[in-house]
């Protein structure tokens, strides 16, 4: 008999394993890997969800202790095998429930209890139609999911096409219907009609041809009439005397449709073009090669990438392309639309789960040969992969901080080594990690040393803060500053301007006694929002009012610290009228789409100066755009970090990229109070080999990555004393179990110990080769002491230590 091993939607400890199920009879063969499923679970044989992993047969004889599924609820899987084996890797790499992977590969649509809907789409036997659906036109899948008959037939009509699968939720989740038109009649009878049709009836004579060419196609009814010029009481008449029918069919959303034109290559340059030839090769090779590329800002690294997507789809391959958040990067969407068409999918955060779902079904059936995506699209479920492309590879938003912790880089070479495809990792700052790993050789690295434009990299000025004279209150202008940017609004040129806010909020304190207004559910500040007229936790959403007094000591004498992009608007707009600004932040691009508005009216020049944060620090590429100024560029250099040092070199180096890029030179000012500091010294140098020399050197002596690999056990609980009793129990545990080298570092709270009323401990493993530690974290997850408030979670490789 047929069994089936199921992943159960039950995410413990104890149930992390696949449970073998019986098929009953009527659905053998029609039960695939990849589907969903309803099984009974546990004593109570409660109904759960699940996935099947595998399929396979049992003797007769163990049977009886098997139990049978109750339901299928899919009609064709939904993971193929290539995501199934993922997942289980996933799971195993990364410390999570298998049923989480799972889920993590799949749009939102598919993950919560959405309500499924058969509709017949083509004909099929009446009967059989009229004793499945009645007179209705759907049908709910949970209705008939129980009943194995039923489900064989839909199985089998799926397969043939006749019915396809609806998942509906309250927002406007169903797919979007369309009238659609389709010849009735042969050839031969429309060529009958056309002779018979008076011949001064002119529009059904063209109606008659139109259909006669259609062959077996459905045209959406607005796509007819585009491409006939007739008119809706014609194809009304051609109904009627039963020429063509009408049908419903469905219509994909596609986000961010509108394109600029199509976008021409350019020709490339020797570097570039060195760059592609590599990486075709790699494409074409049998192997699965990772490259490097890198590309000082605006050496033409989007080309390189867009030429090699286009030689893996000359491959009849697909290509697969992650960006670190396509709001951030409208631009790069737009590109690559413009290159690719509708060979296209996109898939982000920022999609309602309709068009999400929509995009996910694109790639599924095969329509599209490209995907553009955040973190999450590293999953889209693309065939036949050539090349991954991930740019700015030195993100952090390519870790995802909750279960499953993957890093989309190491996910993209599993999925390379299954494909035998290329790894394309694209920065002008790249990781430590990466570039180290270039060095040595494991990875293959390529570099375009210059700008496209021939220009050298912008000058940078760095302005120490400390001489700036102070009468009249703080500025955050310095005098060289503030003489650039006017300088640039007589030219009618443009400025970016950088608030660096890493780590960073404005806070309220007391002066009187020092009182600053904390979150009473987390450790942290609440943040002052001027916008809103309030204060608020960035962690757990609390709000206050702005207070008039010290809540402690009742003084008037309360100070706002931190810059927020709100007051430095307020500076500019008072210092220099005439300047048009617009500031971008969380607060102005909150509403979808604004994003791309602000960046689209800045491209057109509607405002002199963009202010923002990190959001627009990358990626942009504004010809008229000259002035690059950092407010702060210390923000985020002291946080408890040891990558603080990596990331202000990254958004110095990243951000002085956006000056200069065409035939007008650029210059860059950096504002500091740390003008010694050797971050902000080789960020003005723009030396990237040196700040790469000078920070393995520090990484080497703190043993920290790429030296040594790091895994992070985090325990939290509402009491303090459990949480750290736990931890300590880990610790405890840990010792005499790992390999000389291995250093333990802590228990300790982290640094902002209670969010959301919860208590963190953590301990980091720092370690070189440690064959056994896995294993032994492995076992630890099985071990704990769990009540029921308690979390645990092993990360891997964190990308914060805060
Ligand atoms: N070979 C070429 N000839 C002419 N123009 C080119 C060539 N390659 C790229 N460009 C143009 O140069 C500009 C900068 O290129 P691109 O944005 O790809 O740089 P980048 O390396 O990705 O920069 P950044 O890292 O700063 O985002 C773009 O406007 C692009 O169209
Ligand atoms: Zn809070
Ligand atoms: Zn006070």
């Amino acid at each position: 008999m047929q069994t089936v091993q199921v992943i159960v939607d039950v995410p413990t400890m104890q149930t992390n394993r696949p449970y073998t199920y019986l098929v009953p009879e009527r659905l053998t063969n029609q039960v695939e890997a990849g589907m969903r499923v309803i099984v009974p679970f546990g004593r109570g044989h409660r109904e759960v969800q699940g996935f099947v992993v595998a399929t396979g047969q049992t003797e007769s004889a163990y049977q009886g202790a098997l139990k049978e599924l109750t339901a299928l609820m899919d009609l064709t899987p939904v993971l193929n095998p290539e995501m199934l084996a993922l997942s289980k890797w996933l799971a195993d790499h990364t410390y999570a429930f298998w049923i989480s992977c799972l889920y993590t590969m799949l749009p939102n649509l598919l993950k919560a209890k959405t309500k499924r809907l058969v509709r017949v789409i083509d004909e099929f036997d009446p009967q059989l139609q009229q004793s499945l659906f009645g007179e209705a036109a759907t049908l709910d899948l949970a209705q008939v999911q129980t009943d194995p008959a039923a489900m064989h037939e839909l199985v089998k009509l799926k397969r043939a096409g006749k019915v396809q699968i609806e998942y509906a939720v309250e927002d406007q989740a169903r797919a979007k219907q369309v009238t659609a038109l389709q010849a009735t009649l042969d050839f031969e009878v429309y060529e009958e009609l056309l002779a018979t049709v008076p011949k001064n009836a002119k529009a059904q004579q063209r109606l008659l041809v139109y259909l006669q060419g259609l062959g077996e196609q459905k045209v959406p009814l607005k796509a007819a009439r585009q491409q006939t010029g007739l008119s809706l009481a014609t194809f009304r008449l051609g109904e009627q005397r039963g020429w063509l029918k009408k049908s419903l069919v469905e219509q994909l959303r596609t986000p961010m449709r509108q394109t600029k034109g199509a976008d021409r290559p350019v020709t490339l340059n020797a570097e570039q073009t060195a760059a592609v030839t590599a990486i075709q090769a790699g494409i074409q090779a049998p192997t699965a090669p990772t490259f490097l590329l890198k590309g000082v800002t605006g050496s033409g690294k989007t080309e390189v990438y867009l030429r090699a997507m286009a030689a893996a789809l000359a491959n009849g391959q697909t290509a697969l392309m992650l960006v670190p958040e396509i709001a951030l990067t409208p631009q790069m969407v737009q590109r690559v639309r413009g290159r690719f068409g509708q060979q296209v999918a996109i898939l982000h955060s920022g999609l309602s789960n309709g068009e999400r779902y929509d995009e996910w079904r694109r790639i599924q059936r095969q329509e599209v040969q490209v995907v553009v995506g955040t973190r999450s699209a590293i999953f889209a479920p693309l065939p036949k992969l050539g090349l991954i492309v991930i740019d700015e590879e030195h993100e952090n938003s390519y870790k995802q901080e909750d279960a499953p912790r993957y890093h989309a880089r190491e996910v993209a070479k599993w999925r390379a080594q299954y494909h035998h495809a290329a790894v394309v990792l694209g920065s002008a700052t790249p990781s430590l990690e990466s570039y180290a790993r270039a060095k040595t050789g494991n990875y293959h690295l390529l570099t375009l040393t210059h700008r496209v434009n021939q220009q050298p990299l912008p000058p940078v000025t760095v302005v120490d803060m400390r001489q700036e004279p102070r009468q009249g209150g703080e500025s955050n202008f310095s005098r060289a500053l503030l003489a650039a940017v006017q300088a640039r609004l007589a030219k009618g040129e443009q400025s970016i301007l950088l608030l660096n806010r890493r780590g960073f909020s404005s806070f309220m304190m007391c002066r009187d006694c020092g009182y600053v207004l904390k979150c009473p559910n987390c450790d942290i500040s609440l943040t002052l929002h001027l916008a809103t007229q309030n204060m608020k936790c960035h962690y757990c959403g609390f709000e206050a009012p702005i207070p008039q007094r010290c809540p402690h000591c009742a003084s008037r004498q309360i100070r706002y610290y931190g810059t927020g992009t709100e007051k430095v608007e307020a500076e500019l707009k008072h210092r220099l009228p005439a300047a048009r600004v617009i500031r971008m932040d969380v607060d102005t691009t909150r509403r979808k789409g604004q994003h791309a508005k602000l960046l689209q009216a800045f491209g057109q020049h509607q405002a002199d100066i963009l202010l923002g944060t990190q959001m627009i620090a990358k990626g942009l590429d504004f010809p008229n755009v000259t002035l690059v100024g950092v407010l702060n560029a210390d923000t985020g250099l002291d946080l408890p970090d040891f990558r603080a040092g990596e990331r202000t070199f990254d958004l110095l180096a990243q951000v002085s990229g956006r000056a200069g890029r065409a035939d007008k030179a650029g210059q860059v000012f950096i504002q500091t109070y740390n003008p010694d500091n050797y971050v902000i010294q080789l960020a003005q140098a723009g030396n990237y080999e040196a700040f790469f020399g000078a920070e393995m050197q520090l990484r080497k002596q703190a043993q920290y990555p790429p030296y040594f690999y790091t895994v992070r056990l985090m325990v939290a609980h509402p009491e303090e004393k459990a949480a750290a009793k736990v931890i300590h129990q880990l610790a405890r545990r840990l010792q005499g179990h790992l390999a000389p080298e291995t250093v333990v570092l802590g228990p300790t709270p982290r640094a902002i110990a209670r969010i959301k009323n919860q208590y963190y401990y953590q301990i980091v493993i720092k370690y070189r080769h440690d064959p056994a530690l896995h294993q032994l974290l492995t076992e630890l997850q099985h071990e704990i002491q769990r009540d029921r408030q308690l979390h645990f979670a092993i990360d891997p490789d964190p990308q914060y230590f805060m």
